[in-house]
């Protein structure tokens, strides 16, 4: 049985260039952030995010993280604005999250690690799908949202009620009439780059979108997200703790903010 991609030490993102060479690409996530390096661009449009809590459908336990999956066949909910064209729609949101408070997040700014990274994923319409836009330079923009440990977040409270049910990877439940707006924190000033999927096939295919503002977790809250497990029911039990690709070569991207 070929060992598939995790976070491990024998198939972690150190090897994952063995089976996607892109892992060493022009264009990789995450990067670190670096504020006084970034230009602002007055011709940034602000961020316009509409979610249907109608299309939230499940939960799922990938075995990487875990995602709340939406319907995406109208545009029902959608990204429009900032530093895109036209309009995409959301299609899952998922976590990377740390074994230990003092990590998890993906990006970093100015070196500095969150306990987690919030990701809203959303495929460019002018596409038929998800699985098209994938593989186009402008297919895909995700929202990245910092979570930084202080106070117990209520909001977020809702999502990790449900974790109990899908504890081993493949496990999903149904998860409806969900807006996902309530975890975004109170700004949506951002930074923007051209970069990839953070995890394999590590597609060349995403508009970053990384809010400045991050929203709180509790330290509490953080040990329900390592509940989970990457194992499958009846395996090893192998705890989903640092799910997360460290940062990439900026290789000469610039990264532009919304904000002064
Ligand atoms: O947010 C991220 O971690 C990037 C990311 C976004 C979407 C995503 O979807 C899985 C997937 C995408 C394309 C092809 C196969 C699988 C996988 C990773
Ligand atoms: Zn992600």
């Amino acid at each position: 049985m070929s060992h598939g991609w995790g976070y491990g030490a024998d198939n972690g993102p150190d090897k994952w260039v063995e089976n996607f060479p892109i892992a060493d690409g022009p264009r990789q996530s995450p990067i670190d952030i670096v504020p006084s390096a970034a230009e602002y661009d007055s011709t940034l449009l602000p961020l316009s995010l509409k979610y249907d809590p109608a299309t939230s459908k499940g939960i799922l336990n990938s075995g990487h993280s875990f995602q709340v999956d939406f319907a995406d066949d109208n545009d029902s909910s959608t990204l429009t604005g900032g530093p895109i064209s036209g309009t995409y729609r959301l299609r899952q949101f998922h976590f990377h999250w740390g074994g230990s408070d003092d990590r998890g997040s993906e990006h970093t700014i100015d070196g500095t690690k969150f306990a987690a990274e919030l990701h809203l994923v959303h495929w460019n319409t002018k596409y038929p799908s998800f699985g098209d836009a994938a593989s186009q330079s402008d297919g895909l923009a995700v929202v990245g949202v910092f979570l930084k440990v202080g106070g117990a977040n209520p909001q977020l409270q809702t999502v990790l009620d449900a974790l109990d049910s899908i504890k081993s990877k493949g496990q999903q439940t149904t998860f409806e009439n969900f807006d996902p707006t309530i975890l975004l924190p109170g700004s949506l000033d951002y930074w923007t780059y051209d970069g990839s999927l953070t995890t394999p096939p590590l597609l060349e295919s995403v508009t970053w979108i990384v809010l400045k503002e991050s929203i709180s977790v509790s330290s509490d809250q953080m040990t329900k997200f390592r509940s989970l497990l990457f194992t499958p029911e009846g395996a090893d039990p192998n705890a989903m703790v640092d799910n997360y690709r460290p940062p990439q070569p900026l290789k000469g991207r610039k990264v532009r903010a919304s904000f002064q």
